[in-house]
């Protein structure tokens, strides 16, 4: 499958299909440097993989810390003095292979450095079907995630779904969150769809058809980070989940799908609260089906609610002093609302009993 933005200029390709590697080669740059920054496991499970597949063998691999822990402000500083000592120029790009905070982290030195160099995304990770799609990239600071960035649209989005079958559970369960997350933002049919089509951990760690599903996630998020790539108004619904999951993450270092899939259950409570769209039935399902699947709900009994709520203060959505949360009002239909901090401690206390029932 190949989508393609549609941007006024400087669109994009998305190429989605098992050994969809070898595409790289068209993306190349002939005479220009192309640095490939890999996430270490990525680079110890897949290298002979990668370089089978690269026609140019004299590519230079630097490896980046795994996961979260490459966006620290200290460790940018360090890849960033690597790269520049290369001698890069503007024509030059850098490759992106790994999961979401790779192609965060990689995105931010290709935004930065000479104030702007193209890059690749190859995505290895279910969840990275979104964080690679729609231009964010970034940094963590000491205070919260992401705080650190810039919008800088990749020059091609190459999804190889090989790289998925080595994924462990908490990773298929992380971007699973996310695939979730655009199926609730489409419709109620596909959430019911993606719900029957994996009902527990069994069937969901087999991924089959993941691709229809993945299409649908790339489908949805596309839509709207065209209508809006700056998150003026309606991107801000691509963090459902995020303003509580960013903090419950940041603070339990959950993966980060893991803690969105519990930030739309608190969101959900708080639907619930408000007389909006979710109601004690549908909270029951959600949590049974999180159950089936293994996510991390005990998590909640031993975290701290005021040191989320610190975290939560820092969200990017956020006006003045009040917190913003994407809420939903009816099916495929959202707002985004303040939130105060009794309805926060009230959701979190509710929360705590429902999952302990
Ligand atoms: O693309 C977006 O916009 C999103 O919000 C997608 C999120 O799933 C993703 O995790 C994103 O990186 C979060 O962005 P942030 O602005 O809340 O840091």
């Amino acid at each position: 499958m190949i989508f393609e933005t549609t941007y006024n200029d400087n669109n994009y390709p998305i190429i989605l299909k098992q050994n969809a590697l070898a595409e790289i080669n068209h993306f190349l740059k002939e005479n220009e440097q192309n640095i490939v920054l890999i996430d270490q496991d990525v680079y110890r499970f897949h290298k002979d993989y990668i370089k089978a597949n690269l026609e140019n063998q004299d590519i230079k691999f630097i490896t980046i810390m795994s996961g979260e822990a490459c966006k620290q402000m200290s460790y940018f500083e360090s890849i960033s003095e690597k790269i520049l000592s290369l001698n890069i120029n503007r024509q030059s790009q850098l490759i992106a292979i790994g999961g979401g905070a790779t192609g965060d982290f990689v995105g931010f030195l290709a935004a930065t450095l000479l104030r702007g160099i193209d890059f690749i995304q190859v995505p290895t990770t279910l969840l990275a079907h979104d964080s690679a799609i729609g231009g964010k990239v970034g940094i963590n600071a000491s205070v919260g995630k992401n705080l650190i960035g810039a919008f800088h649209r990749p020059r091609a989005v190459i999804y190889d779904l090989n790289f998925l079958n080595t994924l462990p559970h908490t990773e298929i369960r992380s971007g699973f969150g996310e695939v979730y997350k655009h199926a609730i933002l489409n419709s109620e049919t596909d959430t019911w769809h993606l719900m029957d089509q994996y009902p527990s951990i069994r069937e969901l760690s087999r991924l089959e058809n993941i691709d229809t599903f993945l299409k649908m996630g790339i489908e949805t998020k596309l839509k709207i980070v065209i209508e809006d790539e700056f998150e003026g108004g309606v991107r801000k619904h691509l963090n459902l989940g995020h303003t509580f999951g960013h903090g419950l993450e940041y603070l339990t270092k959950i993966a980060h799908g893991e803690a969105v899939m519990i930030g739309i259950l608190f969101q959900k409570i708080i639907n619930k609260n408000r007389n909006l769209f979710d109601n004690q039935e549908s909270i029951h399902i959600f949590i049974n089906y999180l159950k089936e699947l293994g996510y991390p709900l005990s998590i909640i009994n031993n975290a701290n609610i005021e040191l989320i709520f610190d975290y939560m203060k820092k969200d990017k959505k956020n006006i003045g002093q009040t917190i913003q949360m994407v809420l939903q009002e009816g099916e495929a239909s959202f707002t985004i609302e303040s939130v105060s901090k009794d309805e926060v401690l009230d959701a979190f206390i509710e929360l705590k009993s429902l999952i302990n029932e």
